[in-house]
């Protein structure tokens, strides 16, 4: 008997490697799973490859679609990925609609949305995988660099990030649909996706094309490798961070002397941590660079403005937060 498709081969493998990732580290002992599917070729491959996959391992898999109520018809096109699930053989399928608000772009809000509701709506305990690709991770990669969004956001995408899992980062997206053509399945095609409004088509349908032209090829997998790479580098720095912390937290303070010794990619993770835990998001770049110059070139000056009306200021020698009062 002929084996199956090598697309559909290549999908299976790459759940199973992601299952045999995450069960060790307890991640499917509630037996269950969820795919995010939102009837694209990407998350309908996967799914598919779920079931079969599951199936061999006595996993329940359960399928989540959201509906964003964006585009009319939105309510048709979940409803009929809904089916396409049921057809595969899902133990459960919910369509779950969502309302698309707050600040940012609307592709942010979405997405937002979207992890907000599927995180609300997995069986409890259970992965949620998603059908991002090799190329959305190249994506991801170069619109962190074109931003300057730091390195943890040029480190791209994690494959296991509990809830959620994405076993299909080292595919190609003319995997996925290869997969899905072997095996009759028909995926939605989002308009979006071809809409040069978005900054995300046009870096797929422009920038990208035009790189592995400049470049001769291997663009995608040269981003997704760098990705790779700088997620070791940032989680070895991260943990480094951690432990220097504790060295030079003196309860609420940390000693300007001791932390301004160290590396530059140390203070900023250690400040960053820091800060966090007392409330403050918003940090840029700016804010970190007059922080450090509190340790680095200390001559007396204020403290620094942060967002959230907080402020940091250097002490006898230690940095602190505090809210200034108002007078009056
Ligand atoms: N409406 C949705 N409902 C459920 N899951 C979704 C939805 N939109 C996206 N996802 C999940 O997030 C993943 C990445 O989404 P993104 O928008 O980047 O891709 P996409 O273009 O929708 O991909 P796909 O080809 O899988 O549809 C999808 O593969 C899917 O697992």
């Amino acid at each position: 008997m002929a084996g199956p498709h090598p697309a559909v081969a290549a999908v299976r493998t790459a759940l199973s490697r992601l299952l045999d990732e995450a069960e060790p580290a307890g991640h499917l002992t509630t037996g269950a799973v969820a795919v995010a599917c939102s009837g694209g070729a990407d998350s309908l491959a996967l799914a598919a490859a779920a079931t079969h996959v599951a199936r061999h391992r006595r996993l329940t898999v359960h399928g989540l679609v959201v509906d964003h109520r964006l585009q009319p018809g939105s309510a048709e096109v979940a409803a009929r990925t809904a089916t396409q699930l049921r057809a595969l053989g899902f133990d459960s399928v919910r369509v779950i609609e969502v309302e698309v608000t707050g600040p940012g772009g609307i592709e942010a809000a979405a997405r937002r949305a979207r992890y907000a509701a599927l995180d609300g709506a997995r069986p409890p305990g259970a992965l949620v995988l998603l059908g991002h690709t090799l190329d959305d991770q190249a994506e991801t990669v170069l619109l962190g660099l074109g931003r300057g969004s730091g390195p943890r956001s040029v480190a791209g995408m994690r494959p296991l990030d509990p809830p959620w899992a994405r076993p299909l980062l080292g595919l190609r997206r003319e995997t996925t649909t290869a997969a899905c053509a072997a095996l009759g399945l028909r995926p939605w095609v989002d308009p979006h996706n071809a809409d040069p409004r978005f900054t995300r088509v046009r870096l797929r349908t422009e920038v990208l094309p035009l790189l592995e032209e400049v470049l001769r090829g291997g663009v995608a997998e040269a981003l997704a490798r760098t990705a790779a790479q700088l997620r070791e580098d940032c989680d070895a720095l991260d943990r480094l961070a951690t432990d220097l912390t504790e060295r030079v937290r003196v309860d609420e303070e940390l000693d300007a002397a001791a932390l301004g010794a160290a590396p530059a990619a140390l203070r900023r993770r250690v400040l960053r941590r820091w800060l966090g835990f007392r409330g403050v998001s918003g940090l840029t770049d700016h804010h970190l660079r007059r922080i450090d110059a509190l340790m680095g070139s200390w001559r007396g000056q204020g403290g620094v403005a942060l967002p959230g009306g907080l402020v940091v200021r250097r002490t006898h020698g230690r940095l602190q937060v505090d809210r200034p009062q108002h007078r009056g």
